[in-house]
């Protein structure tokens, strides 16, 4: 069967645990299944990205730790080892199925840029088009803490907007998001769609499963309210299960499925990139009761500023804060801190709003991991 319109492009992420053994080293045939997995989607006419973990996973036993290291420099010295490794397997796997493999290592602050967010747009689409399967991570051996995308599930989400694919496909230890922390109650039912992240989902979502897995069911709805926001429906399953991929692109696999019924809110790319990746520089503060609707539309103007924080230039991006504090949206300034702190009602010499509609996004629910 060749992909139908609507799910052609597919981002697919897969967790430290569904690649690597427990004892600090790659897992071959999770490896090989994976891949065949892949090449079963690519046969069909999918274009495929991967956003593959387990670098650290596979490399730190010949780093010669025991287990997992702790320290951020015992983690980055093992993801330098297991991210080529990885990248040799999958090479060599793909290259057996006829398809080639691209590596793509990226850090926040590539993101946080949005010249060479739209560079790394370019270059995947590229990639994509050409039928290669790029494999991006996380460049963990340069990023440090407090600059780290921390994990890879909300990092395939922003990819899978990045690329505008048509389904973001998350592949785990666990076949799909349950009502409760498995672990801890033995009752908990697997939900098959979900159409809204809802507090309850919020409070279901626990820590990772295994020693290896970083971000948990936490992390994973982070992602899924990217991708939703992002107008991308979303899938989690179980890696290693048979033929999953390809069930899960056809609305036919045991797991989550997640979409919105809601799309008159899909953010486009100028959007997502000011919601999930820029870095905001300062703060405006409205004055009491006023909004950043204005007969219907959303902008802001100067004279719903009643604070400045922090310093910015004109083309920075924003918080926009209401009266009480609470955060109500980001948006690209036309108009630095300095002028707007001069800015004086009596005498408005300012020709342009000071947060146009384009570049404003906001009421977004305030649990989106929005901005940096
Ligand atoms: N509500 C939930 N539904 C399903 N799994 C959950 C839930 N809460 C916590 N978990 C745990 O999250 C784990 C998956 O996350 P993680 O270990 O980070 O995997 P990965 O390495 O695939 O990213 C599952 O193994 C499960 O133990
Ligand atoms: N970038 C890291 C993985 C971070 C991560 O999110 O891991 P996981 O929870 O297994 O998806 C690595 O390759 O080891």
């Amino acid at each position: 069967m060749t992909p139908d319109n609507k799910t052609k492009r597919v981002v697919i992420k897969i967790g430290s645990s569904s690649l690597t053994s427990s004892h600090g080293e790659i897992s071959r045939r999770k490896l090989e299944r994976l891949v065949d997995e892949v090449a079963q989607l690519k046969d069909q006419g999918y274009e495929v990205l991967l956003v593959s973990s387990g670098a650290v996973a596979a490399g730190y036993r010949k780093l010669g730790c025991l287990n997992r290291p702790t320290s951020l420099p015992e983690k980055q010295a093992a993801a330098s080892i297991g991210q080529g490794l990885l990248m040799e397997a999958y090479s060599e796997l793909l290259l057996s199925n006829g398809y080639v493999a691209s590596q793509i290592l990226i850090t926040r602050e590539d993101f946080s840029d949005e010249n060479r967010y739209n560079n790394a747009r370019n270059t995947a689409n590229v990639l994509l088009e050409r039928g290669i399967v790029p494999i991006v991570n996380e460049n963990d051996t340069v990023t440090v803490n407090r600059l780290k995308f921390g994990d890879n599930d909300t990092l395939s989400a922003k990819v899978a907007g990045l690329v505008d694919a048509d389904m973001l496909l998350i592949l785990s230890d666990i076949d799909g998001l349950y009502d409760a922390d498995p672990r801890k109650d033995p009752d908990a039912t697997l939900l098959r769609k979900v159409e809204e992240i809802t507090p309850e989902i919020e409070a279901a979502a626990g820590d990772p499963g295994s020693s290896v897995g970083t971000g948990g069911m936490k992390s994973k709805i982070d992602a899924v309210k990217i991708a939703m926001a992002s107008g991308i429906p979303a899938f989690l399953g179980k890696a290693g299960v048979p033929n999953i991929l390809l069930q899960a692109v056809e609305k036919e696999a045991t797991g989550t499925y997640f979409e919105s019924k809601d799309t008159a809110g899909n953010l486009n790319h100028k959007k997502q990139w000011i919601a999930f990746n820029s870095g905001p520089e300062g703060e405006v503060v409205l004055a009491e009761g006023a909004d950043v609707s204005m007969l219907g539309k959303k902008r802001l103007l100067p004279s719903s500023i009643c604070k400045v924080k922090g310093y910015f230039q004109e083309g920075s991006v924003v918080r926009i804060l209401d009266f009480e504090g609470n955060r109500i949206g980001l948006g690209v300034v036309n108009y630095s801190s300095e002028q707007l702190r001069e800015y004086d009602q009596t005498q408005d010499k300012f020709t342009e709003e000071v947060v146009k509609n384009d570049d404003l996004v906001c009421h977004l629910e305030s649990s989106i991991p929005v901005g940096i």
